[in-house]
């Protein structure tokens, strides 16, 4: 069932349209990505979603709230952490928690949070002294404590280390198995591949490609790459005819031919037919970085 409904949404800065009729569902229960260059209108998208900037056309509906009208309302179930979230430097973590805490009628319990989310020991340390990971981790606190049905994070691990990256994917993973939903926004296809059901891709303001993260790998030309050096001749024609390949090159004695899975195995039963074999045998699956390169055009200034 879908929590989130997005038609139609327009929204123009100066008269140009940055989000130029972006229509999407988020079903209950899921982490959906959205993936895109710098521009494309992300963050522009979540912010109408959480009711933070009027579109000016289109209809959402978060949990059958209007964002705009219900405002209110929505504020109980959407929590929201934005790429410009600060916390005044001089709070501590556990006032900024319960400064949040205060805008709700039945907050969650700010110290199961901290102890959730591995800020136990930095309770009295003061934001402009915690890293860059625990503020990470403060800004979900802050987004979950008034019990959202759903949270929205804009590039929540962006300036993380590997290691952070990978605790804050857990702890994002934790909030979606105890029943929130997941609106992510993200650079970091691995980030969407790993921990997304499914990603819609953003680009110029509208949406080139909504799919699951292998659903949207093997959009990607010639997600596959076969390369080998065969043991005899081999004609170019007869691989170029092969079910799926949409290109064939040879070089230095090495054949390599792009397509699908299915043309790896026709080129494999072919070489058997021809009594040959495939020598320094190489094959490459698409990753989701193949599959945004190609389906988005690049960035935007
Ligand atoms: N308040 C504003 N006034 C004018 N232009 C704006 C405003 N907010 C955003 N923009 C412009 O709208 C476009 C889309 O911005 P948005 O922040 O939605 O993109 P994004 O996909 O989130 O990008 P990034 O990945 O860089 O954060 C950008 O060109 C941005 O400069």
């Amino acid at each position: 069932m879908a929590i989130i409904e997005v038609a139609g949404l327009r929204k123009a800065y100066g008269g140009r349209p940055v989000v130029d009729g972006v229509s999407f569902s988020v079903d209950d229960g899921e982490i959906f990505g959205i993936l895109g260059p710098n521009g494309a209108g992300k963050t522009t998208t979540v912010e109408c979603v959480s009711g933070l900037r009027v579109a000016d056309e289109g209809r959402v509906r978060v949990a059958g709230l209007d964002p705009v009208a219900e405002r209110e309302a929505l504020t109980r179930v959407v929590g929201v952490q934005l790429q410009r979230s600060e916390v005044q430097e001089k709070l501590t973590v556990r006032e900024a928690l319960e400064l949040y805490a205060a805008f709700y009628e039945r907050p969650a319990d700010w110290r199961e949070l901290v102890e959730e989310l591995g800020l136990a020991d930095r309770i009295g340390a003061r934001f402009g002294k915690l890293s860059g990971g625990q503020r990470q981790r403060l800004f979900i606190a802050l987004a979950l404590i008034g019990r959202p049905r759903v949270v929205v994070l804009d590039e929540l691990t962006t300036g993380l280390d590997p290691r952070g990256r990978r605790n804050t994917w857990r702890l994002i993973e934790r909030v979606r198995d105890s029943g929130v939903t997941v609106v992510l926004v993200t650079h970091f296809m691995e980030e969407a591949r790993h921990l997304c059901d499914r990603v819609a891709l953003i680009d110029g303001g509208r949406i080139t490609a909504l799919d699951t993260p292998v659903g949207l790998i093997g959009r990607a030309a010639g997600s596959t790459v076969m390369s080998f050096v065969p043991s005899g001749p081999l004609p170019e024609g007869e691989l170029a005819a092969l079910p799926g390949a949409t290109d064939v090159a040879r070089k230095d004695g090495r054949v390599t031919v792009r397509g699908s899975e299915e043309t790896v195995n026709a080129a494999m039963a072919l070489i058997a037919r021809r009594g040959l074999t495939a020598g320094r045998l190489r094959v490459e699956s698409a990753s989701l970085d193949d599959a945004y390169l190609d389906l988005t055009e690049g960035d935007r200034p």
